[in-house]
Parts: C-alpha cells; structure tokens; sequence
C-alpha cells in the first residue's frame, strides 16, 4: 500500500464530495429519506458516496472498500480494506447544525492505520499524514495544494478536571452514569466523528459513546485519534476497539486522550 498516495487522494476526494455536500446544503430544500434501518439518507449522502468510491476504487482497484452507503455489497475476507462514511452526522445536517463530516479510513489487520475527517460546514480537516501524525489543515484548503498542516496532539489530562464531549443526537441516562464516574470539568456535545477530532486536538480528553455505531461512523477518526497519541478501546472490558467485525457494527467504546484514568463499565 503506497501511504503517501493514499492520503492525498483522500485528501483530495474528501475536499471534493465536501464542496458537493456543501451544494446540496446550500439549497433551499432538500429530500430526506428513510433507509433500511430507519436512518435517514439525502441525496448529499448518495452523491458524496458515488464521488468517493469511483475516486477510490480507480486509484485503488485492488483494495476492498466498504461504504455506509452501499451496505449490500458488504462482506469481507480480507485484512487490508477501506472503510468509507460519506456524511457522518446526516441529523447534524438535515437540522443544519453543521457538525457532519466525510469519512475515509484505511483498516490494517484490525486497526485503522490512516483517516481523514472533513467537516466542511465548520471548514475543519484533519487527517493523518503517511508516517501516521495526525494534522488539522488551515487555510483555503485547495484540492491540489495542502496549506498549513499542523500535527496535533491529545491534551495531558487532567484527571481531576476532564473536559468531556458526546453525542448531540444520541445521548441517554447509560452515558450520563458513566460520565459521573468522572471528575468533570466541563462537557460540550458534537455531533458525528467530529468528537474524535476533537480529543485529537486536545480540545475534550474523553468521548464515551454508550451507544450504537457502525465501523464506517469511528475508522476515521479513531485513526487521526491514535494519530495524536489517543486511543479508542471498547466500554466493556478496555481492550483496543478493532475493525472488520461481523456487521461492521462496534461494541460501546470509549475515545480518550493518553494519560486519562479509564473507569471500567
Ligand atoms: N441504532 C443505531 N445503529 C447503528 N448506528 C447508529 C445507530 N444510531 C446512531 N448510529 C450512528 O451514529 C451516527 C451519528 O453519530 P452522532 O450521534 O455521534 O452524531 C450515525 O451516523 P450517520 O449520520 O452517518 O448515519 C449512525 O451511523
Ligand atoms: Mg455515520
């Protein structure tokens, strides 16, 4: 796997199915539909998906790809595989709070070895770079030319004071509990895979998510995560949180920065 041209095509084809998102966003009106499981999907979801699959499985015509948006096709033999969530937070986006990201991750033998989370309604993006560094991009955010890449990293926390971020849409008493294990300085809530980059940067130090996700919704971020020396591990017994499970669907789990004093379940 050539790393270095996998970040910038992901790079690239982040940015573009960003600007398509954005299109759609900036309309007066647009179609909400229910897929299968009762989740909703808009012609934001579908066009981002069809941009970042045709642009991955042409640069890449030998590697696996999942994507959310093509659950039929999945099934998977393999080790190495891309995992693609083309709108994470699509309630952030029907409601227009612009916490919704793009999503693309590379999985290696159950681990998430590169990512990019583009979130193009706040214009932030993060990814890792090919040694594995996680940086945020500032600047025009040109699809050709990369701007100022910063490497970030996770806070040294403090365990007497954490700053704590969930889920804006998908929050419950469970979480609550598990939080009040916690010396809590101040939560804030985000919607989508944003809440990783957000521990990434040093923003929060902890993200519990006492609830369901699927692998395309965390690989991204849970890469860029461990990127800035973060890590995710499963809410029930602390162990790494893996990929390529059967379903793709993750136990609760939960993302912290490095120095955090995990409370078991
Ligand atoms: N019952 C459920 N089963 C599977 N995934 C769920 C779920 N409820 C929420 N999710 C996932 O959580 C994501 C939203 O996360 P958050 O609440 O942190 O913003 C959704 O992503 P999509 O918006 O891509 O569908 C969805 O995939
Ligand atoms: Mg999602």
């Amino acid at each position: 796997m050539d790393y270095e041209k996998l970040v910038t095509v992901m790079r690239r084809l982040s940015l573009e199915a960003g600007d398509k998102i954005m299109e759609i966003y900036g309309r007066d009106d647009f179609e909400v539909k229910s897929k299968s499981d009762d989740s909703p999907v808009t012609a934001a979801d579908e066009a981002a998906d069809a941009i970042i699959s045709t642009g991955l499985r042409a640069a890449f015509p030998d590697v696996a790809l999942i994507t959310e948006e093509q659950a039929a096709t999945h099934s998977l033999d393999v080790d190495t595989f891309l995992i693609v969530d083309p709108l994470d937070g699509t309630k952030e986006f029907i409601h227009r709070r612009g916490d919704f990201t793009l999503n693309i991750a590379l999985v290696e033998k159950g681990v998430p070895t590169l990512g990019v989370v583009y979130a193009p309604a706040k214009g932030r993006m993060f990814f890792t770079r090919a040694d594995g560094q996680s940086v945020e991009e500032t600047g025009a955010l040109d699809k050709d030319t990369p701007g100022d890449l910063s490497p970030i990293h996770v806070a040294k926390s403090d365990n007497a004071a954490l700053m704590v971020v969930a889920s804006k849409s998908h929050r419950d008493e469970q979480t609550d509990d598990y939080i009040a294990k916690y010396k809590v300085r101040d939560m804030t809530s985000a919607g989508s895979s944003l809440k990783f980059c957000l521990v990434a940067t040093g923003e929060a130090d902890l993200y519990p998510r006492l609830g369901r996700t699927m692998e395309w919704d965390t690989a991204a971020g849970h890469a860029v995560l461990c990127g800035a020396g973060g890590a995710v591990v499963r809410h029930d017994d602390l162990t790494p949180l893996t990929y390529g499970k059967a379903d793709f669907a993750n136990p609760f789990f939960i993302a912290h920065a490095a120095n955090v004093e995990l409370k078991p379940a």
